[in-house]
């Protein structure tokens, strides 16, 4: 029996689009608009042609040249820039690669390409269509290819680096391994089923697969309980909850220095939830604000507080905001029916004193603040930060993206029967539930089974990437 998973994937099935035999040759600029320098990039068979039309001759590999750019028919000078050639395969797509750098101007950078592009047989590329062709010829794995588009989207110091282990194949190598040993473990197991008369094979075949497939098992599930990566890439949800009139519409607007939610003296302004992104101190954070909690007065008010409740039910840490001149912070901290991390923050301290705003004595961290006045946020916005940076930080986690939980949830719950069932299944169908664990996990990398992630992943991708 085939022990080996199969190790690339059927690329005619999902060549790119337009491609006949050999792929067409895509160009695109690659760098952002409005430098004083653009990058044009070109992959395919006829890369190194029309590098030659354009520049005169083909420079040696890797290395800039200065050139004439001249249209290949007029042999009107279009520009002077810098030509590289990266002859395939060992360029960034796999295949024969040119780069032009340019000027930077609308009209230049127009020129230029529409000069490359009157070449018979070149065309624009799609959105993410040189990264595809990077997987497609085996240069990146998907996990690859999804870190690249983070790394591209980063927005946060935190994220930038997150995505940055995740495009260089960290998660990719991790998750590889585990697929590699768990196929090692089912060829032990299929050795039983194939040569269960011959001698030579260890009697006890299953007996030592069954500790290599609990520790992978134990790995699998360690990883799906750490959520450090979809904090770091999702953000940290932040939920502000409190009485009415406690002032949390103002804390949020306080805190996104916009006027997102309504203000009013009177209790029971927010209804709905009402969710800002913002960068808390190079840490991503996604902030709500809720309905007061209280005996609601009707029905939408009802359903605010309801919303409200199942809102700070999935939060990473709950704001309790206090309004401190309506009397001292209740005792204990409000039972919210979760047990979600919970910071008090006494607010209006402008109005009730220095002596009242000091919090009762919770069990948690407190904060004094004016929600109107401005005082206390700046702490308050430092030790949110401080608060996603300690609960993001450590080794890089493996699973980032809710596509690698689900693989790795798939694959650790066919782990899971195989290891209660391992003594009832015979051979065969324990090999089974081994090889849908490493199927799943295949997928993660996509060495497997992908054709219909790709567009979902490559969408994410602008034009010349
Ligand atoms: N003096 C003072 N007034 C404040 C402060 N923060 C909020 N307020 C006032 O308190 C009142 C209620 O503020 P909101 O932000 O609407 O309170 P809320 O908690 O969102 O109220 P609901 O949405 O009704 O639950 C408004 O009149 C605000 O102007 C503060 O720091 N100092
Ligand atoms: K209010
Ligand atoms: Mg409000």
């Amino acid at each position: 029996m085939d022990v080996q998973e199969k190790s690339a994937i059927d690329k005619s099935a999902i060549a790119p689009r337009g491609a006949s035999g050999g792929a067409d040759t895509i160009a695109a600029v690659s760098s952002g608009s409005g430098g004083a320098v653009a990058v044009l990039r070109l992959s395919g068979p006829q890369a190194g042609a029309v590098l030659v039309a354009l520049a005169g001759r083909l420079p040696e590999p890797r290395r800039a040249h200065l050139a004439r750019l001249r249209h290949p028919t007029s042999g009107e000078v279009l520009d002077q820039g810098l030509a590289l050639w990266f002859p395939g395969p060992r360029s960034a797509t796999g295949e024969d690669m040119a780069e032009l750098q340019i000027h930077g101007g609308r009209a230049v950078v127009a020129a230029v390409l529409g000069a490359v592009l009157d070449v018979p047989g070149l065309r624009p590329a799609e959105a993410g269509e040189f990264t595809r062709r990077a997987f497609l010829n085996g240069r990146i794995d998907l996990t690859e290819a999804e870190g690249l588009a983070d790394l591209i989207g980063a927005q946060t110091e935190a994220q930038r680096r997150l995505a940055f282990a995740h495009a260089f194949g960290h998660l990719g190598q991790r998750v590889e391994e585990w697929r590699r040993r768990l196929i090692r473990a089912m060829a032990l197991i299929e050795a039983g089923i194939d040569f269960a008369d011959e001698d030579d094979v260890p009697a006890g075949a299953r007996a030592l697969a069954r500790p290599e497939v609990e520790a992978l098992h134990a790995e699998l599930t360690a990883a799906l309980a750490d959520r450090r990566g979809a904090l770091v890439r999702e953000g940290a949800l932040i939920a502000i909850a409190g009485l009415p009139n406690a002032g949390k519409s103002s804390l949020i607007n306080a805190l996104a220095q916009r006027d997102i939610a309504i203000v009013s003296d009177e209790p029971g302004t927010t209804r709905d939830l009402l969710e800002v992104a913002l960068d808390l101190d190079g840490h991503k954070a996604t902030l709500v604000d809720t309905a007061g909690l209280r005996e609601a007065e009707s029905k939408v008010e009802a359903e605010g507080i309801r919303r409200a409740r199942a809102r700070m039910a999935e939060a990473d840490l709950v704001l309790w905001v206090h309004d401190v001149s309506a009397g001292p912070a209740p005792e204990a901290a409000p039972s919210l029916e979760t047990e979600r991390p919970l910071w008090l923050v006494a607010n209006k301290i402008d109005r009730a004193g220095p002596a009242a705003s000091a919090p009762a004595a919770w069990p948690v961290r407190s904060f004094a603040i004016s929600a109107a006045g401005g005082q206390g946020l700046e702490e308050l916005t430092r030790a949110l930060g401080g608060f996603i940076a300690t609960r993001a930080e450590g080794e890089h986690p493996a699973l980032i993206r809710a596509r690698h939980r689900a693989s790795a949830g798939e694959a650790d719950s066919h782990l899971t029967l195989a290891l209660e069932q391992w003594e009832r299944l015979d051979d065969e169908l324990l090999a089974e539930e081994l090889r849908l664990a490493a199927r799943a996990l295949g997928r993660m990398t996509g060495v497997i089974g992908v054709e219909d992630l790709l567009d979902v992943v490559f969408r994410e991708f602008c034009i010349g990437k």
